[in-house]
């Protein structure tokens, strides 16, 4: 499966700023990347990076620096005008955020079984936000930001898709925040775990609820 991977390299993970300096949000999105792209690949898909600007993977990339929603649009377009099979069938597309450093190649596998199952599989973020999805229909299409689940809930009800949800935490944790560090902490099993390890971070158990800091 055709899994395409946005990824922003001019000013990465910019809400980290409070404990991450410019050049280590890019090393960190950088490595969290790594981690998403060998989960896809272990699990079957095929990923493309749609990024900002040039990024050095071994990975096809595709530079787009038009916003998110109009650049993962047009890449759709272009995967369902090539994607229709003699049969009739359409070969299903993914959209993968490459900031869900708890990714793992089962979690990527649930989410391609569940494209299989209906015209649409939306694997949602806490928040809200869409972290990874699978489509088979020619016609949906994303808006992202804001709660972008019920959006794209909507957007498949607009044009006839079946709908399902993905319940996996692992995919539905995105790094954005600092708080969301410990998580990566206590679940990664991939570069982007060893990379804030290397940085001096370190599990805050002091408050009430766990955290992560820099020693
Ligand atoms: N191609 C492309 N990818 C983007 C763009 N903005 C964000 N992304 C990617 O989309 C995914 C979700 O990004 P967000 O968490 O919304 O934004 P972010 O830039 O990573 O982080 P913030 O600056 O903190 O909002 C990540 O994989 C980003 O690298 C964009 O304009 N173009
Ligand atoms: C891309 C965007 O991510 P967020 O801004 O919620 O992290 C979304 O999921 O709609």
């Amino acid at each position: 499966m055709e899994v395409i991977v946005p990824f922003s390299t001019d000013r990465p993970k910019s809400r980290l700023a409070d404990v991450l300096s410019p050049d280590e949000r890019r090393a960190f999105a950088r490595a969290m990347l790594t981690d998403v792209l060998e989960s896809i690949v272990a699990a079957g898909g095929e990923p493309r990076v749609l990024a900002t600007d040039a990024v050095d993977v071994d990975r096809p990339v595709t530079v787009d620096d038009r916003p998110l929603t109009t650049a993962v649009n047009a890449a759709l377009d272009g995967h369902f005008e090539t994607a229709g099979a003699a049969d009739g069938s359409v070969e299903p597309v993914a959209v993968v955020m490459a900031d869900l450093a708890l990714a793992t190649p089962d979690a990527v596998e649930r989410l391609f079984a569940a494209g299989r199952d209906a015209d649409v599989a939306v694997a949602p973020g806490r928040g809200g936000g869409t972290n990874a999805f699978v489509s088979s229909h020619a016609d949906f299409r994303v808006d992202y930001h804001g709660a972008s689940y019920l959006d794209h809930r909507d957007i498949a009800a607009e044009v006839g898709a079946g709908f399902v949800a993905v319940d996996s935490r692992r995919l539905g944790t995105d790094v954005d925040e600092s708080d969301d560090l410990a998580e990566v902490l206590i679940h990664g099993e991939g570069r982007a775990a060893t990379w804030l390890r290397e940085a001096g971070f370190v599990l805050d158990t002091s408050g009430g609820r766990v955290g992560a800091v820099r020693e």
